[in-house]
């Protein structure tokens, strides 16, 4: 059984009010990172995907407010949005910057990156872990919305073994498009070697 419940559902338009979007807040998460869930209805309608496409999305904020080209993120949030929209899910916008490591230490860590070191020596030389998230919460969230089954959006396998392991059956991989520029390319390359992302580069 899952500690979370839902707090609040509210509707918000997005994207200049083209996209309504329900965001969702939850009690009973005692790390008060305030994750937030946002539910798209779909505008293909139910009977077209039956199983939610879900996303789970790590903060970042100079990614997803910025556009930030030394990472994917806004894209990915971008895309994610468009996809959901239109068949129907959720965003789980998990509250885990710089893969849990904080903004501040993120920020630390492209200082080291603009010296040589790739992402996850630059964490390692800071002795913060190379990725410090866990997607347990997401699923308690899944639970807490009623939903046991998702189609999920990423190229990240540990996502969809993290969601199995706390119970939640993943029925189909749906991979994000690889949105490569010149600034990111070691980044996503580094992330397809040491986290086994499955990127598919030009
Ligand atoms: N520590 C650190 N975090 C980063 C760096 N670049 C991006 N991030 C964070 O990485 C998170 C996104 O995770 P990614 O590893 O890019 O992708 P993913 O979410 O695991 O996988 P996908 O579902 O395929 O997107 C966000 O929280 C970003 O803030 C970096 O150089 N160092
Ligand atoms: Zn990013």
């Amino acid at each position: 059984m899952s500690d979370l419940t839902i707090k609040r559902r509210v509707m918000i338009p997005v994207r200049a009010g083209d996209v309504m979007a329900e965001f969702i807040s939850f009690d009973g998460d005692d790390s008060g990172k305030e994750h937030i869930g946002i539910f798209f209805e779909g505008t293909q309608g139910k009977e077209a995907n039956s199983i939610p496409l879900v996303r789970l999305h790590s903060e970042c904020l100079t990614g997803d407010v910025f556009g930030s080209g030394r990472c994917d993120c806004g894209e990915q949030l971008d895309e994610a949005i468009d996809l959901i929209n239109e068949q129907g899910g959720y965003i789980l916008y998990l509250r885990q910057e710089g893969r849990g490591i904080g903004l501040y230490a993120k920020l630390e860590a492209y200082a080291l990156q603009d010296k040589g070191y790739d992402t996850y020596q630059a964490n390692e030389m800071l002795h913060l872990p190379d990725d410090g998230r866990d997607f347990g919460i997401a699923a308690e969230m899944l639970k807490a919305l009623g939903v046991d089954e998702v189609r999920l959006l990423t190229n990240n396998p540990d996502k969809a073994q993290q969601l199995i392991e706390h119970g939640i059956s993943v029925a189909e991989l749906v991979p994000t498009k690889v949105h490569v520029n010149q600034h990111n390319r070691l980044y996503l390359e580094t992330k397809a070697k040491r986290k086994l992302h499955t990127l598919k580069f030009d």
